[in-house]
């Protein structure tokens, strides 16, 4: 098998050879006042890939995901974005703006502007992009993620699944490369998980590139093309989704997916 079938096949991570790996970090440690939370992690994400990260609560998965984000610098090893160094050890990450999409458990919308002008904002502040064309092509994304006739709403009129979506229609104003949701339903009811839910399966199925950190083994095991298993700031395993839920490697991971899935 060559490096790239076997990164493909979920297989040894940390090569960044080949041209469609959209993200890679390469042996990264994260440390807060000393203290590592992420310790020596590889993964790398190919273009078009649905990877999930689970594992317990201070596994260091929030952590990961700003690394890939560039939202957190490293004390050791690199993290790149398409093949551009994105973060060296000590040194604050280079930012790749809004070809990095990020989606969090709170909103974080805009209380005072309308649905359609939390989407239109980015581009019109950021890439310039001129009022009204921001606001057709935000319109266009608000339909996509089945809010077309929220656009005029304020968050406040908004569900909470609602606001989630925009917030997803928000970070795709951008155009992004890379999607990463840190634990996009955890605020959410279940019908409303289901919907955000959903606006993700069909993001993956048109070829998004998406990292998400959740606590939904059902999306993760129906949706994700990999699984990333971590436990106190290591990563333990990882593979097809498949293979981790049916037959993982390690203790660790079945006594985990034991305890969540009840079983
Ligand atoms: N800014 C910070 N300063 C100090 N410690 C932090 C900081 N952010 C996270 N930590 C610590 O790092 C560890 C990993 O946190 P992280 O949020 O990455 O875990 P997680 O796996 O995402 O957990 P959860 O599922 O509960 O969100 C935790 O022990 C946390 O307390």
């Amino acid at each position: 098998m060559s490096k790239v079938d076997a990164v493909s096949a979920g297989g040894p991570v940390g090569s960044t050879e080949s041209a469609d790996v959209v993200v890679a970090a390469e042996t990264i440690t994260r440390s807060y006042h000393g203290t590592p939370v992420v310790s020596e992690v590889s993964i790398s994400v190919r273009q078009g890939q649905t990877v999930a990260l689970l594992g317990p609560s201070g596994a260091g998965k929030s952590t990961l995901l700003r690394c890939l984000a560039g939202l957190e610098p490293v004390q050791s090893g690199t993290v790149r974005f398409r093949g551009e160094t994105m973060s060296l050890p000590d040194a604050p990450p280079r930012a790749f703006g809004g070809r990095i999409g990020m989606v969090f458990q709170q909103f974080n919308l805009f209380p005072h502007l309308s649905a359609v002008d939390n989407v239109a904002l980015a581009p019109m502040k950021v890439r310039g992009v001129a009022k009204s064309a921001a606001r057709a092509a935000a319109r266009e994304l608000l339909e996509r993620v089945g809010l077309g006739e929220h656009c005029e709403h304020f968050p406040f009129e908004l569900s909470g699944g609602q606001q989630q979506r925009v917030a997803i229609a928000r970070a795709l104003g951008m155009s992004p490369e890379l999607m990463l949701f840190d634990e996009p339903t955890s605020a959410l009811d279940p019908e409303f998980t289901r919907e955000v839910l959903a606006v993700m399966r069909d993001l993956a199925a048109a070829g998004m590139t998406i990292v998400v950190v959740t606590h939904e083994m059902g999306f993760a095991r129906r949706s994700a093309d990999r699984v990333v298993f971590m436990d106190a700031g290591r990563l333990v395993e990882e593979g097809p989704a498949d293979t981790v839920f049916t037959n993982p490697d390690h203790e660790r991971t079945r006594a985990f997916l034991d305890q969540v899935l009840g079983g």
